[in-house]
């Protein structure tokens, strides 16, 4: 097996405020990991920090076996932020448009032959969003938007898919038809880590579970998880933030 991200002894803080504290978990080939833990828990730090968005004050972060820092996402790695309410305002981008670009970013360059189209548009269909191809990024769904960045994702033929919170705001059945594409994009081969608060729909869908506030208090497989008392620990323990949307 392959190890995909190594975190070794991790600590990052924002000034006085420690985010992640001596944080030690690998994500294997393959993999489909969910990251829990209360509001303010450092999930998306820990998150950046594994992709190489932020440094880690203290330990190491290997990414594909090279230091993280020195990724780009569309290299091997895709990653959906959390969903902002922000639209970008009537940004011109159409949703095909978003694809080419993880295309573009797949081969180097903004040539791209007929073939590089056929997989941008398949990428399109996998997630089921052609029909919207070509509307604009900013006049869609918070949950066709996700799609289309997934879609971007597959088309630079990423090995890792990161997703921060992807289904917030998404109603119920969209919600499952999501989670349906993801698991079938990890059956293709495809390793992810997800961030999701909602713990019986992570447990789910991921083979492995890292629970974490501030410090890891659980990493392992989702039985062992379930049958641990990590998530009300994590819980009980305070994050110093008003924890309105979680129990
Ligand atoms: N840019 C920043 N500057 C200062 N402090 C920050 C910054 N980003 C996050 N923090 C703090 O770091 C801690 C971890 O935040 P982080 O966003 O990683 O948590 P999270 O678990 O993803 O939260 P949520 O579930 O609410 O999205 C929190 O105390 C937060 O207030």
């Amino acid at each position: 097996m392959t190890t995909v991200v190594d975190v070794e002894d991790v600590t990052f803080s924002y000034g006085e405020t420690v985010a992640v504290e001596d944080i030690s978990l690998s994500v294997e080939s393959g993999d489909f990991l969910g990251m829990i833990g209360p509001n303010g828990s450092g999930k998306t730090t820990l998150l950046h920090l594994m992709i190489g968005l932020a440094e880690p004050d203290s330990g190491s972060i290997r990414l594909f076996g090279e230091p993280a820092a020195e990724f780009e996402e569309g290299e091997r790695l895709g990653y959906v932020a959390q969903r902002s309410t922000d639209r970008g305002g009537a940004m011109p981008v159409t949703i095909r448009e978003t694809v080419l670009m993880g295309r573009f970013a797949h081969v180097g360059h903004s040539r791209l032959s007929d073939e590089d189209h056929a997989i941008v548009d398949d990428a399109l269909r996998t997630v089921d969003i052609a029909d919207l191809a070509h509307r604009p990024i900013s006049a869609v769904s918070g949950g066709q938007r996700q799609r289309a960045f997934i879609a971007r994702a597959l088309a630079s033929e990423s090995d890792l898919l990161a997703l921060d919170e992807p289904t917030v705001g998404v109603d119920a059945d969209s919600r499952t038809e999501f989670y349906d594409l993801l698991d079938h994009l990890n059956e293709q081969g495809i390793t992810i880590i997800l961030i999701e608060h909602d713990v019986d729909v992570l447990t789910k869908h991921v083979n492995k579970v890292a629970c974490i506030n501030r410090e890891l208090y659980h990493h392992g497989d989702t039985v062992s998880f379930i049958e641990s008392d990590a998530l009300s620990e994590a819980y009980g323990k305070s994050t110093g933030v008003l924890d309105h949307n979680h129990p």
